[in-house]
């Protein structure tokens, strides 16, 4: 593998008293899209945050482009270009949809914030259509679109998408993972923690399967489908 992107090595963090992420590797190459898969509570979320700098890492390094982030303020792991569109569609309720993309080039990008909008509703179009609604009162679809081109507002170089086909419809779900595999195209490198795993292997060079806290494997789609024990506790097959 070419030198990594990201790089962690022996993560640990957790909540007060709770150990969630126990010793975790995990490696991201330019331009890869690398799944993190895993059941719920595993730490796969955990993970994401303290890689984005949300939560604090107790031990081990995040390596990004070569620097370690493991005690940088995540605001600074924003503008090296680490962005984390997190789970749940946390967009701004109460501004529009316009204001919530302008905010994705807070901490970013912020001189190239008209050409980024053109480019991200040349991916979107349906948010061009609603600038003005407010974000709150948009479809599941819509809102999910909308984190994600708000994170696309900061010119991400690794771009870490936490479970974006959560309560998507299937014709949605489709359209999401061909955006994905489009802004691949175009050079991005994606960590995608993903329960669609049949799609998420499709698209992904890469998996990494995580339990309490810990990784169970990693490798291709190919040598996870080639595991009795993994196919059948994530493909049900
Ligand atoms: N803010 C918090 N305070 C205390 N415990 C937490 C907090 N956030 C998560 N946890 C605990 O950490 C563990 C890992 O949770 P996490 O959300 O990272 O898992 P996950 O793999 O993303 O799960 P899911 O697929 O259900 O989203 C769980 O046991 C959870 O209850």
């Amino acid at each position: 593998m070419s030198t990594p992107l990201l790089s962690v090595r022996g993560l640990r963090s957790g909540y007060g008293a709770v150990e969630v992420l126990r010793g975790v590797d995990l490696d991201v190459a330019p331009g890869e899209i690398v799944a993190l898969l895993g059941s719920n509570g595993a730490g796969k979320s955990t993970f994401n945050q303290t890689v984005s700098g949300l939560v604090a890492a107790r031990a081990g390094r995040v390596l990004f482009d070569g620097k370690d982030i493991s005690a940088t303020h995540y605001r600074d792991i924003v503008r090296a270009g680490l962005i984390h569109v997190p789970e749940g569609r946390k967009i701004f309720p109460n501004l529009s949809a316009l204001e919530n993309l302008e905010l994705g080039s807070f901490a970013r990008a912020r001189e190239r914030r008209a050409a980024n909008l053109e480019r991200v509703f040349g991916i979107f179009p349906r948010l061009k259509e609603r600038t003005r609604q407010l974000a709150g009162t948009m479809s599941g679809g819509e809102q999910q679109m909308l984190a994600i081109g708000r994170g696309l507002m900061g010119e991400p170089r690794l771009l870490i998408l936490d479970e974006p086909s959560l309560g998507l419809s299937p014709l949605l779900v489709e359209e999401l993972f061909g955006l994905i595999a489009t802004l691949h195209g175009q050079g991005l490198a994606i960590l995608l923690v993903e329960q669609n795993v049949g799609q998420s292997l499709e698209i992904a060079q890469r998996a990494y399967v995580m339990e309490n806290g810990a990784v169970q494997f990693s490798g291709t789609g190919a040598e996870l489908l080639a595991t009795d024990r993994l196919r059948r506790a994530y493909l049900g097959v």
